[in-house]
C-alpha cells in the first residue's frame, strides 16, 4: 500500500467488521475472535493489504472496540477504523462515508472471510477496472438444494444449475455503490443485492474456497487447519 492515489485504477476497500458473531457461539465481537492466535480481523486485513492495488482500508468496527481495533491493525497496514452499525448494511454505509476522496473503485470485504486471498482482491479489482459496474466472486452449489415448508415437509427440488454461493470481496464502480447505499431501504444481506435493486447489472468471477465466510464453530476449525496445515 503506499498513499498516492490513482482515481482510474486505485481501490479502497471497506471491511465491515461490526458484527456479534452470534452463529459462532458465546464471546467477543467474532472479527476479534482468535484464528491460529490472531484476531480474524488481521488476517482479513493483511490479506487485502497485499493485494498490490489496494491504496485504502476502511475498517467498520464493533462500537466499543473502536479505539482497540486501531490499535490492534497500526502494525499489520495503515487503515482508517469507524464505528459499525446496527447491521451489515449499516456498517459498510458507515464506512463508505469514510472513504476519502481519490478511489473510483470500491471492494467490500467481510472480516469474516478472513483468509480470501489477495489474488481474488485482484481478481473482482480486475473485473472492474475491465469495465463491470459491480462485480462479486461466487462458487457453484455442490449439493442438491430442496425447497422446504415448514420445518422439515420437502415441497420440491431446485435446479442448481444456475445457482451461485456468493462471496466477498464485491467490487463496485464507487458511484454505483454510493448511490445503492444512498437508495437502500430495507436491510439486504450483500451489497451486490443494493445494486441489483438499482438495475446495475452484477457480473460474477470464479470465487475461492479459501473465502469461506466463518460463520459457525466448524468453519472456525475449519479455517484454523487451512491456515496452519495447508498454509492459506
Ligand atoms: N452489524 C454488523 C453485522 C455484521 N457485520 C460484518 O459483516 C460481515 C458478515 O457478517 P456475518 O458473518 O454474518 O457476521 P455476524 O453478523 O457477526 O454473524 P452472526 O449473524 O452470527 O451474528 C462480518 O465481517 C461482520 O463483522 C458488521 O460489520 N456489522
Ligand atoms: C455478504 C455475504 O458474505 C455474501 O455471502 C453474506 O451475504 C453476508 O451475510 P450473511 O447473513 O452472514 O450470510
Amino acid at each position: 500500500m503506499t498513499a498516492q492515489l490513482n482515481p482510474r485504477g486505485d481501490v479502497a476497500v471497506l471491511v465491515p467488521a461490526g458484527g456479534a458473531g452470534v452463529r459462532l457461539g458465546p464471546g467477543a465481537p467474532k472479527a476479534l475472535r482468535p484464528l491460529a492466535g490472531e484476531p480474524l480481523l488481521v488476517h482479513a486485513v493483511r490479506r487485502v493489504s497485499a493485494a498490490p492495488s489496494v491504496r485504502v482500508i476502511v475498517v467498520a468496527a464493533p462500537v466499543v472496540e473502536v479505539a482497540a481495533v486501531r490499535a490492534m491493525l497500526a502494525p499489520v497496514a495503515p487503515v482508517i477504523v469507524v464505528p459499525g452499525g446496527a447491521t451489515r448494511q449499516e456498517s459498510v454505509a458507515a464506512a463508505l462515508a469514510a472513504v476519502p476522496a481519490g478511489p473510483e473503485i470500491i471492494l467490500v470485504h467481510d472480516a469474516a472471510r478472513a483468509l480470501a486471498p489477495s489474488g481474488l482482491v485482484e481478481s473482482v479489482a480486475g473485473a472492474v477496472r475491465a469495465g463491470r459496474e459491480a462485480v462479486i466472486p461466487v462458487l457453484p452449489v455442490v449439493d442438491t438444494i430442496k425447497e422446504v415448508s415448514g420445518a422439515d415437509l420437502v415441497v420440491g427440488t431446485v435446479d442448481r444449475s444456475a445457482l451461485r454461493a456468493v462471496q466477498t470481496p464485491q467490487g463496485f464502480r464507487r458511484a454505483v455503490l454510493t448511490a445503492a447505499h444512498a437508495a437502500a431501504t430495507d436491510p439486504l444481506t450483500d451489497d451486490a443485492g443494493l445494486v441489483e435493486k438499482q438495475g446495475v447489472p452484477v457480473g460474477c468471477v470464479p470465487g475461492s474456497e479459501y473465502a469461506l465466510k466463518i460463520t459457525r464453530p466448524f468453519d472456525l476449525l475449519l479455517a484454523e487447519h487451512l491456515l496452519t496445515r495447508v498454509g492459506a
